[in-house]
């Protein structure tokens, strides 16, 4: 039956609607059964509807209205039903006024809508607005601006975000966004025709297209998370499995802030990493609105916060630049990113800061730039990493106090805590025991009950499930067969939609590469800025460095043919170019060595949401290039003043000296990169200098002489290939006099003889400068690889 009759209605009434086909159901008796099998319910439900249990609800008059509960009011039924995606429960009932609108089930594409109306009812219920239009005969624009023919409002959506246009029978989408439009799961790319009954996703908004009829369905301003059964193994020592997560089930509901507390190792951060989506399971699913959590990543990546353990911001730089940069990446071109920035320095209360430094902020204060940033593109979920830890009791206190003031604004609040002295501020307890064991999950007080620690402090749990792996196993099989387990699991446990798993996440297009590249060159140019003494210890040790052999050579003309022969010249010459090369190789390292490991968070972070591998590579080589130019122009100039020019053979030294220099530093840049991406923290960083140069020391066929193998090896040494260029343009070769003759036939052996290394031809030195450049390219080949192989979703 189609809704389309009106009938005076004076008695409440139930008007169900499934796939565009609207039932009514009166509702005349004290209680009421509603469901599909016409045995156990009253309220008797078409047969087709499969998202209906037998028994799907209670309804029991209270005054003038109903009260609903869920399934028989004992058992809760399979799909739920929702409020704003809050699972009703049968024991704690909902209090129907006129107006409410429910969910059955929580897929957009095949929900049922249940709506109460009291005809005479003195109390209406306040909804949110849903909208719909008609797609007929017209093209539409979906986006933030409030000229829209659709507005979507939410930082993440960009003001023309899509746009739909008839097609004869058809529709065709048009996606004009930075974040993405999701048909049915799938990203469109550019654009598409639309499926006959579909879901559209747009930042935080669900639609459904049907019958040439566009709805919101979800605003997406609930978020709700069902943990089902997860576990989680690793290969332990002796290759047996170990499990980090032992079967653990969660209900966490819209707006619930909750905090995952347990000792040192239990499995706390594994089992936030997995409720975000990021760690795998063995076994289990996350489902996030009924959506598979993980395989759907690409979808919900910008709607999700997350402030990881270790600071995600430059310190470098003013809150206010971080907060900038952050919105300038994550949202939308057209963004009024000052707007935006301005709110969020509100938000974390930090609206006086704004101009400090992040390295003069205290740890609290850093932790909730951290916040911010995740804040700016306004998250209806958020994980927080041990937020508090660090921090005295007072910042605890407030930082606690501001994540309780977020979940009430409507945000789902995830943190990891080892604190505990503010933990009642939060809804839900989830206390994990040794091998991820959930050993309760409910509200803080009950815990305490729970746990019969017979004090109010939550420390006596954490030592009672530290007495060891048997007392752990104990806690949480009794917590699974307790009434906690079936009032704040079982009982609020959603199953997914069970929509067509996708294997790998979309990946997010994000702002344009150009757009990126010029952002992140921007903010690196101002982190390098912000550091004068080391820019300009960059900058200065290699002409110093040079400087000093001026010294050691005394009054020599180390580069110039000498006019009477001079056996001891060309091993000086070489030595003072061997010299110019090992400065460029140390200052070229030493400029790039520590450049991605020190911001590892930070990209790792950032990669979860929008960035570019090429992009953040790319800045890294501009700035880095430009860096290489001016130390080149200084070291040529102080080679200039301090060295009489030789004479030009091929080009000029100038020159000559110039393209070797440059290309040396550029060559070992990328090679700094390299390692910085490889090694695991700064430390490493710093240790690996000595072993970097000493091999470049050894085999560079300066110091020793190389035989069939080692000067295969010389190769793969920046130094051979500098000092091989170096001496092509000096012309070494041609210091080198003729071999004194003895009397007896023989010759004095000169200390350096005549080589191909330092051939001066346009051929040899082309060959120097093309392996600087083959170092380079590969190096930063092999960047690029290891960077990637870091992603979470290959
Ligand atoms: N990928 C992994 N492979 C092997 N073992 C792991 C992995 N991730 C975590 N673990 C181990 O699992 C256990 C739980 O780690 P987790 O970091 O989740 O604990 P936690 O409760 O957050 O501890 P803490 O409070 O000290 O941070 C630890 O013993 C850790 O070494």
């Amino acid at each position: 039956m189609r809704t389309s009759e009106k009938t005076v209605l004076t008695q409440p009434y139930l008007e169900l609607t499934n796939q565009g086909t609207t039932v009514q159901r009166f509702l005349t008796q004290e209680q009421h059964l509603l469901g599909r099998d016409a045995q156990r319910a009253d309220l008797v439900l078409p047969g087709d509807w499969q998202m209906i249990s037998g028994c799907h609800a209670l309804l029991r008059r209270s005054g003038e209205d109903y009260c609903l509960y869920d399934g028989d009011g004992q058992k809760p039924s399979t799909n739920g039903i929702f409020l704003n995606r809050t699972r009703i429960t049968p024991s704690k009932g909902y209090l129907l006024k006129h107006g409410a609108e429910l969910r059955i089930g929580q897929n957009p594409h095949n929900q049922v809508t249940l709506i109460y109306r009291n005809p005479l009812g003195a109390e209406v219920a306040e909804m949110p607005e849903t909208r719909s239009l008609s797609l007929k005969n017209r093209t539409i624009s979906l986006g933030r601006d409030p000229q829209a023919t659709l507005e979507l409002d939410a930082p993440i959506v960009s003001r023309r975000h899509a746009t739909i246009e008839p097609d004869g029978q058809r529709y065709i989408l048009r996606d004009h966004s930075a974040n993405g439009v999701f048909v049915n799961g799938t990203r469109v790319n550019g654009s598409l025709v639309l499926p006959a009954d579909c879901t559209i996703q747009i930042g935080p908004f669900t639609l459904v297209c049907r019958d040439d009829v566009l709805k919101v369905v979800d605003r997406g301003n609930q978020i709700r998370l069902d943990a089902w059964e997860l576990v989680r193994e690793v290969p332990g020592k002796r290759k047996e499995h170990r499990r980090l997560l032992d079967d653990v089930s969660l209900a966490i509901e819209p707006g619930q802030f909750v905090a995952l507390v347990g000792g040192s190792g239990a499995g706390k951060s594994t089992l936030m990493r997995t409720l975000l989506g990021i760690d795998p399971t063995d076994k289990g699913v996350v489902y996030l609105n009924g959506t598979n959590l993980r395989r759907n990543f690409g979808m919900y990546r910008a709607q999700i916060g997350y402030v990881p353990q270790d600071d995600i911001v430059h310190r470098e730089l003013t809150v206010g630049e971080v907060l900038t940069y952050a919105a300038k990446l994550r949202l939308p071109a057209d963004t009024d990113i000052a707007a935006i920035v301005e709110k969020t320095l509100d938000q974390i209360e930090m609206s006086d800061r704004s101009g400090v430094l992040v390295s003069k902020l205290s740890g609290g204060q850093r932790k909730r730039v951290s916040i911010g940033v995740e804040l700016l593109a306004d998250p209806r979920l958020f994980f927080l990493d041990e937020p508090t830890s660090g921090l005295d009791p007072g910042l605890d206190k407030k930082m606690m106090q501001l994540l309780r003031k977020l979940a009430d604004e409507g945000r789902t609040v995830i943190l990891v805590t080892h604190a505990t002295a503010n933990i009642k501020l939060c809804d839900r307890l989830a206390f994990v025991g040794r091998g991820g064991r959930l050993c309760y999950f409910g509200p803080p007080l009950k815990a305490l009950a729970f746990f019969q620690t017979g004090s109010d402090d939550f420390a006596d749990i954490y030592n009672e499930l530290e007495k060891g792996e048997t007392i752990v196993r104990q806690w949480a099989e009794r917590f699974r067969h307790s009434d906690d387990y079936w009032q704040y699991v079982t009982g609020h446990l959603t199953p997914g939609n069970g929509n067509k798993p996708r294997a790998i996440p979309t990946p997010s297009k994000g702002t344009s590469f150009l757009a990126q590249l010029w952002l992140l060159t921007q903010r690196y140019f101002q982190l390098v800025r912000r550091d004068p003494v080391n820019l300009l210890l960059s900058l200065l040790t290699a002409p110093i460095g040079i400087s000093l052999i001026m010294l050691a050579v005394g009054d020599k003309n180390p580069l110039i043919l000498a006019e009477t022969p001079d056996p001891t010249l060309a091993p000086l010459a070489l030595r003072v170019l061997f010299v110019f090369s090992c400065a460029a190789l140390w200052v070229g390292l030493s400029s790039s060595l520590q450049e991605i490991i020190k911001e590892s968070a930070i990209y790792l972070r950032e990669r979860l949401v929008n960035l570019g591998l090429f992009a953040y590579l790319g800045s890294k080589a501009v700035i880095l290039a430009s860096l290489a130019l001016l130390q080149t122009l200084l070291i040529v100039w102080v080679i200039l003043l301090g060295f009489a020019d030789p004479a030009p053979t091929i080009l000029t030294w100038e020159l000559g000296v110039g393209v070797t220099t440059f290309l040396t530093l550029i060559a070992c840049m990328s090679m700094g990169l390299m390692v910085s991406a490889i090694v695991r923290n700064a430390s490493q960083a710093n240790s690996a200098l000595p072993l970097l140069l000493l091999p470049q020391i050894i085999f560079s066929g300066v110091l020793f002489r190389m035989d069939s193998l080692t000067s295969k090896l010389s190769w793969l040494m920046l130094s051979r290939w500098s000092v091989g260029a170096y001496g092509t343009v000096v012309n070494i070769n041609a210091m080198v006099p003729e071999p004194t003759k003895l009397p007896d036939g023989s010759t004095i052996p000169l200390p350096f003889e005549p080589t191909a290394v330092y051939d001066p031809s346009w051929r040899n030195l082309m060959l120097n400068w093309g392996m600087l450049c083959l170092h380079a390219v590969v190096y930063l080949v092999v960047t690029f690889w290891v960077q990637k192989r870091k992603d979470i979703f290959k």
